[in-house]
């Protein structure tokens, strides 16, 4: 081979090479690019997907309902049944308070429902009384149709709601659980009408156990939820979701917390959120 004819050769060479290079260089950098704007179209697409969640959770109307009364009245088998559609197996007394919540529709529009069951043993209680009294938009009291004690008891709750600045300007129900068990009724309807009547507000007979009467349950949050849309309150969306993960639209057990140990004596609180609370009237 010939210098010059080498040296021709070895250019070509070279460029071939540097042409290689930069094909694949070139390659790699588009790649790169389309890898990149792929990736970003997922990041995008992911973002439009959590921003249209966040939107759509704005939009809802959430409700804070407090379930109240005697302990072992069935406050937590109640709002169980509404919330997880089912009686649970397995109850244990309430430390200060548990979470449940459902999305329901009313009139084409999805509101939620945030109920509070507290505690009944004032054990339980004293730490978060001021918490369950914050920013409620309706009250269920509940007592036990057996226990005449229990029903003895609603005008201390009553009292307590008052005392807190919840009066009967909010929706308020009355709902005697455990009629199911038929033969140890203590407290009869009239009473209990007697009662309602006297403190304006509706009273329900039903039971959280019985299967049968599930759908009783069912009328009863929802006649509530009807009273609450209609109401116009408004309350921002619940920073639960968020931290759950639900979408909104399913029902929701947020925390079923119970003593495991009826000696346990404290530290039952969850952390409840702050909200505000304004009105759309
Ligand atoms: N027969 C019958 N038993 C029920 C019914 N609802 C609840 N119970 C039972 O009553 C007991 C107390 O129920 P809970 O729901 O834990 O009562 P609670 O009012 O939440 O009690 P605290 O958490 O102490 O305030 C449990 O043994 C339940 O199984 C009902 O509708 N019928």
């Amino acid at each position: 081979m010939l210098p010059t004819q080498y040296l021709v050769y070895k250019l070509q060479l070279t460029n071939y090479t540097a042409y290689e290079l930069y094909c694949s260089v070139t390659t790699k950098v588009e790649y790169k690019a389309q890898l990149g704007s792929i990736k970003m179209s997922k990041a995008a697409r992911r973002k439009t997907t959590s921003q249209m969640m966040v939107s759509r959770e704005k939009e809802k109307q959430v409700f804070k309902i407090i379930v109240i009364g005697d302990s072992s009245v069935g406050k937590t088998c109640l709002t169980y049944r509404f919330c997880g559609g089912m009686f649970p197996a397995k109850t244990e007394a309430t430390i200060g308070v548990d979470f449940r919540e459902r999305t329901v529709e009313i009139e084409g529009e999805e509101i939620k429902l945030q109920l509070w069951d507290t505690a009944g043993q004032e054990r339980f209680r004293k730490s978060m009384v001021q918490h369950y009294y914050r920013n409620v938009h309706a009250v269920v009291f509940v007592y036990d149709v057996t226990k005449i004690a229990s029903f003895e008891s609603l005008p201390h709750w009553i009292k307590e709601c008052e005392e807190n600045r919840l009066t009967d300007s909010i929706p308020r129900i009355l709902v005697g659980n455990k009629c199911d068990c038929k033969e140890q009724v203590a407290v009869n309807l009239n009473m209990a009408q007697k009662f309602a009547d006297f403190h304006s507000m509706p009273v329900f007979e039903t039971s959280a156990k019985d299967d049968s009467e599930a759908d009783h349950v069912e009328a009863i949050f929802m006649t509530l939820a009807h009273k609450l849309k209609n109401s116009k309150l408004l309350m921002p969306p619940s920073p639960h979701k968020q931290a759950t993960g639900d979408n909104g639209t399913s029902n929701s057990i947020i925390s079923v917390r119970k003593s495991h140990s009826a000696h346990k004596s404290s530290g039952g609180t969850h952390s409840p959120y702050e909200e505000e609370v304004w009105c759309a009237c």
